[in-house]
């Protein structure tokens, strides 16, 4: 959820200021909360990815913010001795990640730069399973019960930014507690989520780092299809629009409209008086009929229905729900302008006993009145449609590595241990710029 280019945000009830400025309602530190996945994810479970939210306690978090990556020396999911591919592994338990951040962009520059001194018998230079089994332990034990392969997220970003350095290349997979740290250490998103989640919201957090409970979601991976993913907006309780996530033109989304949208009004009749907020935005995953994602691991779904005549036949399953983000400046509109969305008027409904002006009580749950349900557009990209030319720019360009990074990533372990030497080589050689 890192606010990459926010707009300003302003309090106030209108959509516009006089100067045509947007006005968004005021986000609070509440509204991030409710953004968190450890506080959605139990409420609508069933609807979700299988998913383990594991606490981090303090000492993993300082090993997150560390520079460098000490790797774990015992790692497999289950503590036994390592798989085929464990094996070809030569990825070296310490790495300095700490020169590829710093050319992740401007996002990365709360890092310190000054390299720790530290002498080898500090915590920090312990490798997780000795600094914190137990953790370690229950990281390793969670990817196993989840079917040995997962897509990890903090409270509520995902590393998407460092898939570059995965063993599994250009994915979030991660087989071992190994794939996981490398991830988390090498993601701006992450340190976002650490150290920047509350920002811009109001009133602002106290000085002292506000208390929340990170926590390291492990959901089962899968391979999503990106066609199939959209951004729901909700305003005063009311569906009012979805937008494909994937900027593509995708013929067969056109005749597929009506059961997205029905879809996607199913899950929302779970959350449209369960979510504490009025306004807020959540994306789904919506598989094929039949299909479930959160029982499969295996990457020859993304075959799935890969020819457009199989995907005009499609029928479409259960959506999912991937994620809640906050009705804010922060959470991309994607083929919407946040205007239009401001600006839609819905009817509000009317809760059980709320007097007139009264604080919503949530009082009612998974109800639905089809009277008062407002019709929802669905906003697909079309063919030769000069909206999505201004999306594709590739994702994360800010967040871009050199090229011979990137091949260095993808050569394997190996690879980027030389390629780690080779950098080193050359800054120690170089003045400080
Ligand atoms: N279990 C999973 N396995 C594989 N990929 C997944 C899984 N869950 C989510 N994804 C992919 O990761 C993307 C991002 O997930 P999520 O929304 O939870 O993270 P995020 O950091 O908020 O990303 P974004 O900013 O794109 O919303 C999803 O849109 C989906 O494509
Ligand atoms: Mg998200």
């Amino acid at each position: 959820m890192p606010a990459l280019e926010p707009v300003p945000p302003k309090a106030g009830s209108s959509s516009r200021a006089d100067d045509g400025e947007l006005r968004f309602p005021a986000v609070t530190r509440d509204h991030i909360l409710h953004c968190s996945y450890d506080y959605w994810f139990p409420k609508y479970r069933t609807s979700c990815i299988r998913s383990l939210v594991i606490p981090l306690t303090p000492e993993f978090v300082l090993y997150i913010r560390e520079d460098g990556i000490i790797l774990a020396d015992d790692d497999s999911p289950n503590g036994t001795s390592g798989t085929a591919e464990d094996e070809e592994d030569d990825w070296e338990p310490t790495v300095s990640a700490h020169s590829f951040r710093r050319q992740q962009g401007p996002e990365s520059d709360s890092e310190s730069d000054t390299e720790g001194e530290e002498d080898s018998s500090s915590p920090a230079r312990l490798p997780p399973n000795q600094r914190f089994p137990a953790l370690h332990a229950a990281i390793n034990a969670a990817i196993h019960t989840l079917g040995g392969a997962v897509a990890p997220k903090l409270n509520w970003s995902s590393p998407k930014d460092a898939t570059w350095i995965s063993r599994h290349p250009n994915t979030v997979k991660c087989t071992a507690a190994n794939d996981v740290y490398i991830l988390l250490k090498s993601s701006s998103f992450i340190s976002h989520d650490l150290d920047h989640a509350f920002d811009d919201t109001v009133p602002p957090p106290p000085v002292a780092a506000p208390a929340f409970t990170p926590v390291l979601v492990l959901r089962t991976f899968f391979s999503p299809l990106p066609s199939l993913e959209f951004r729901c907006f909700v305003k005063d309780r009311s569906l009012v629009a979805l937008v494909q996530r994937d900027l593509n033109y995708y013929p067969f989304l056109r005749s597929l409209r009506p059961s997205i949208i029905a879809r996607a009004r199913e899950l929302f009749a779970k959350m449209r008086f369960t979510f504490p907020d009025s306004s807020f935005v959540f994306d789904v995953y919506i598989p094929e009929a039949d299909y479930d994602p959160s029982a499969s691991s295996s990457s020859d779904d993304s075959d799935v229905g890969s020819d457009d005549e199989t995907k005009n036949k499609m029928r479409l399953g259960r959506a999912r729900l991937i994620d809640i983000n906050p009705w804010a400046p922060r959470t991309d509109t994607l083929l919407f302008d946040w205007r239009e969305l401001l600006d839609v008027r819905v009817a509000r409904p009317v809760l059980g006993g709320a007097a007139p002006g009264a604080e919503e009580e949530l009082t009612t749950t998974e109800e639905e009145d089809e009277d008062d349900e407002y019709e929802p557009e669905l906003r697909l990209v079309e063919q030769d449609d000069p909206a999505a030319y201004n999306f594709s720019s590739p994702a994360y360009s800010a967040h871009k590595l050199p090229k011979d990074v990137v091949d260095a990533s993808l050569a394997g372990n190996g690879g980027m241990m030389r390629f780690a030497r080779q950098w080193q080589r050359l800054t120690e050689g170089r003045p400080q710029e």
